[in-house]
């Protein structure tokens, strides 16, 4: 264990949010469910930028290689549209494709909406950065980073991230007994 600060990337990844036409929603919602789940020491690294795969993939970097995060958790551009590419831009910057986030938050998401599976959403890793995909309805954020969040922690210990810690009446993180 250690007692760095963990910065975590918040991305929010939309044409009109990153315009001014809409409020940036997304963003804030991630803090909050953050905030809400964590009790280690952390701070945000946050972004808005437009649905353009080659401005995600140098923000993701940007915030993976030179602002340190070990874990950036994006919102939007997931669906099948035109513009929607950042499962793509994940997939780029990735070493490694961990698809099983992904499959969890699609099966959490179909308890409420019938197009969750209308979301390619997925999830990598670039060095010791876990980068997550979240959909861009604001709504969808609680139900997708509960889903998979008591897997974060150990992911990032893999990764030799730092240590973090859950408020385990909010979100159980689970640690294999020998870890
Ligand atoms: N960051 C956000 N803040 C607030 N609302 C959002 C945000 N992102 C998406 N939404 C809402 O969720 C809906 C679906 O999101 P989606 O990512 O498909 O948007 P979009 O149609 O691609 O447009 P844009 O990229 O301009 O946000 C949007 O139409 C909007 O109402
Ligand atoms: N939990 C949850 N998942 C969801 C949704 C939602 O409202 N809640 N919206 C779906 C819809 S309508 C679309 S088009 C896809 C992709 O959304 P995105 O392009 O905004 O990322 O996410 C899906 N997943």
């Amino acid at each position: 264990m250690n007692s760095t600060t963990a910065r975590i990337g918040i991305l929010t990844i939309s044409d009109r949010a990153s315009r001014g036409e809409y409020k940036d929603l997304g963003g804030p919602a991630i803090h909050q469910e953050l905030s809400r789940m964590l009790i280690s020491s952390w701070e945000a690294v946050e972004r808005v930028v437009s649905d353009d795969q080659p401005l995600i993939e140098q923000t993701l970097k940007e915030l993976a290689d030179k602002e340190g995060c070990c874990l950036i958790v994006t919102t939007g551009g997931t669906g099948p549209a035109k513009r929607d590419v950042t499962p793509e831009a994940t997939e780029a910057v990735s070493e490694k494709l961990m698809p099983g986030f992904g499959e969890l938050m699609r099966q959490v998401s179909l308890k409420f909406v019938p197009t969750a599976i209308l979301s390619r959403q997925t999830a990598g890793i670039r060095g010791k950065c876990l980068i997550i995909n979240l959909p861009g309805k604001p709504s969808a954020i609680k139900d997708c980073l509960e889903a998979v969040f008591p897997a974060v922690p150990y992911c990032i210990d893999l990764v030799e991230g730092p240590y973090l810690e859950t408020d385990e009446t909010v979100c159980k993180a689970f640690r294999p007994k020998q870890a």
